[in-house]
Formats: C-alpha cells, sequence, structure tokens
C-alpha cells in the first residue's frame, strides 16, 4: 500500500473548502504505488485524487512538474492537472507534507497488456513526445547514468545479499554503459516511469497518463526503452512478449518515431532502463523494514530483463 502520511478528515475538509468544489463525502488511501500517498475523494460535486509528496519527491521540482501536467493538458494530452485553489495556488501542504488536489481520470491499469493496449501505449507516449518539443521546463535526471552509478555505491556490497554476485553484475554493467551510453542522441523531458500501473486504459483506449515525479530531461528514446521494459515481460521479468514489444514501437511509430540511430542504440537504452529500476527496487529492498506496510518490488525481476536485453539479437526487440 501508499498511504504513508494519514490525514485526518477535518483536515481534508478544510482543504476542499479553500477549493469551493463541495464538501467531503469520503476519503480512501489508494492501495497502489509505492512513492506517494494518494487518496480517492469524493465531494458533494466531484471526485479527486490527494497526492501527499512523499520521500522521493523534492518540492523544489514541484513547480517543474505542475508545469508539465498543465503543459501537457492543455495540449489535448490525457494528463491530469493539479488543481489551484481560489487564490490560484496549486500547491498545498496537508499533514505537514507538500499536496495536491488532481484531477480524477477514468479508466483502469492493466496487469497483463494486449497487443493492441501497448500499441495504444506507444502512441501515447509519442504523442507526449510530441508535445514536449515546445515546452521549456528544465530537470536533470537524477537518475540517469551519473546517479545510477551513485546509486549503485551507495548500495555497494549489500547488493550481493540479494543475490550472490549482484555488485559484481551491476558493476560490469555500469562500465558498458559508461562506453556505450548514446548521450549524442536528441534529448527532451521525458516521463521516464510509464509502467502499466501509470497509464488508465478504457478497453484499448489510453484514457489517462498519470505519475510524472521521475520527468526530467533525458535522452528522448529511453522513455521509449523504459516503456519497453516495463510493458513487454512478465512480472518477474520472463516472458518476453516481441508481439507486444513489435506493437508498442509500431504505436510510437506512427505518432512520433524512432530515428536509424535511436533504433541501433535501442538496446543499450533498454539495459539502462534495466539498470535504473533493477538499482532503485534494490535500494528500497534494502532500505525497507520487512514489517513496512508498502509491499516491495523485486529488483531481479529487472535483472532477468537485463540478461534478456544484453543478449537479445535487436530484430527480435521489434524495432
Ligand atoms: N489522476 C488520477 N486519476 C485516477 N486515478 C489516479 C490518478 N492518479 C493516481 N491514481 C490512482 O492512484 C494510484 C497510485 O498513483 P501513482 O501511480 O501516481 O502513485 P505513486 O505512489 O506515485 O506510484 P508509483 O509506485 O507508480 O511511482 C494509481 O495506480 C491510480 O490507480
Ligand atoms: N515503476 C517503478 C517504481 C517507481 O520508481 C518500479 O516498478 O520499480
Amino acid at each position: 500500500m501508499a498511504v504513508y502520511t494519514h490525514v485526518p478528515a477535518e483536515e481534508m475538509e478544510a482543504l476542499l473548502e479553500r477549493y469551493g468544489v463541495g464538501t467531503l463525502v469520503s476519503a480512501k488511501g489508494i492501495a497502489e504505488g509505492v512513492e506517494n500517498s494518494n487518496y480517492l475523494v469524493d465531494t458533494t460535486e466531484q471526485r479527486f485524487i490527494l497526492t501527499l509528496y512523499e520521500k522521493r519527491v523534492d518540492v523544489a521540482d514541484l513547480p517543474f512538474f505542475l508545469a508539465l501536467l498543465d503543459h501537457l493538458a492543455d495540449k489535448g494530452l490525457p494528463v491530469p492537472r493539479a488543481l489551484a485553489d481560489r487564490n490560484g495556488t496549486q500547491l498545498q501542504t496537508v499533514a505537514g507534507r507538500p499536496a495536491c488536489l488532481i484531477e480524477f481520470l477514468q479508466g483502469v491499469s492493466v496487469s497483463h497488456p494486449t497487443a493492441a493496449q501497448a500499441y495504444a501505449t506507444g502512441e501515447a507516449l509519442g504523442q507526449m513526445h510530441a508535445a514536449l518539443a515546445d515546452f521549456d521546463g528544465q530537470r536533470a535526471n537524477a537518475l540517469g547514468l551519473e546517479g545510477w552509478a551513485a546509486l549503485a555505491q551507495r548500495c555497494g556490497a549489500d547488493l550481493d545479499a540479494i543475490q550472490p554476485g549482484l555488485q559484481a553484475r551491476v558493476q560490469d554493467e555500469l562500465r558498458y554503459l559508461a562506453d556505450n551510453w548514446p548521450g549524442e542522441l536528441p534529448r527532451s523531458v521525458v516521463h521516464a516511469d510509464l509502467f502499466p500501473d501509470n497509464v488508465l486504459m478504457l478497453g484499448d483506449k489510453v484514457s489517462g497518463i498519470i505519475d510524472f515525479y521521475f520527468a526530467a530531461q533525458e535522452v528522448r528514446a529511453w522513455d521509449v526503452a523504459v516503456t519497453q521494459a516495463a510493458w513487454c515481460f512478465e512480472n518477474d521479468g520472463t516472458g518476453f512478449d516481441a508481439d507486444r514489444a513489435a506493437a508498442l514501437i509500431a504505436g510510437y511509430d506512427a505518432s512520433f518515431g524512432l530515428s536509424a540511430a535511436e533504433r541501433a542504440a535501442f538496446p543499450a537504452l533498454a539495459r539502462g532502463a534495466c539498470l535504473r529500476f533493477l538499482l532503485t527496487r534494490a535500494w528500497d529492498w534494502l532500505n525497507t523494514p520487512a514489517d513496512a506496510l508498502v509491499t516491495r518490488k523485486d529488483p531481479l525481476a529487472f535483472l532477468r530483463r537485463l540478461d534478456f536485453y544484453r543478449d537479445a539479437v535487436p530484430e527480435t526487440l521489434g524495432l
């Protein structure tokens, strides 16, 4: 579950008062997600998401994230805005945490995406990249190449407690990526975490793209690699689904497209994607008490993906 901070009903009521959006009917903690606390809030008029920003979100980055949501929503993407209260303020303090009241979008996150759903997601990702061409917000990617090395350093030899030999494997991979990272490819603000749980779907249509709190400037095609690594395997990192992967890339090509240079670099980008999630999951695995309410995600599910991309023949990746 992910409700790290409890919000008393009185405080919720006082918050809603500032927006003039009806009075509180119910507020339920949302179990999904690991990063922030989220509540589903119903008022006499409307339904909202209340997000309280927790450990990995730096308050100084919130203006960037809120501007990004507004920019994409202005361009017609199904992205929820943070609402402004009667004074025009989007960012609030709730139960001592920075917080926003966010538009509720319909749809469900799929656990076993079909090829048609992967196509729609690739297409939506391409539309998002097109819409970001004139977004001038700046945020460096703390979870890029340098950030992975720093995180590996912080995990240190404890990586071997997750699986013997993991520290050496991570160091090999960091060396490979330092030598082969295609840093010369076009850059843009990217979503950087477009997992199935961050895409809401109604049937085969994308009805919502959420959770932009890792968005940052990065090699743009890395976003496509992250999305493929997240969408085209079983949860445990086995069973790469070539049809789903090809559909995702075809959807992206239909709305934006990968260049020849981006296709050539795709396996290295995908290895970087896998290393990013392997390391953040490993850090959480090592630093989340076993009795914590939040469910830790398996780092080895991304080691298996990493092994897959290391050994993959590029033609099998749907490129
Ligand atoms: N704008 C929204 N409209 C509808 N549902 C939403 C919205 N925002 C969040 N949700 C719901 O809340 C859940 C958790 O949200 P979110 O993924 O943003 O949390 P998180 O803790 O940041 O997650 P993650 O672990 O993916 O980083 C989502 O899976 C979704 O069900
Ligand atoms: N989507 C990430 C969580 C956010 O860093 C994961 O599944 O590991």
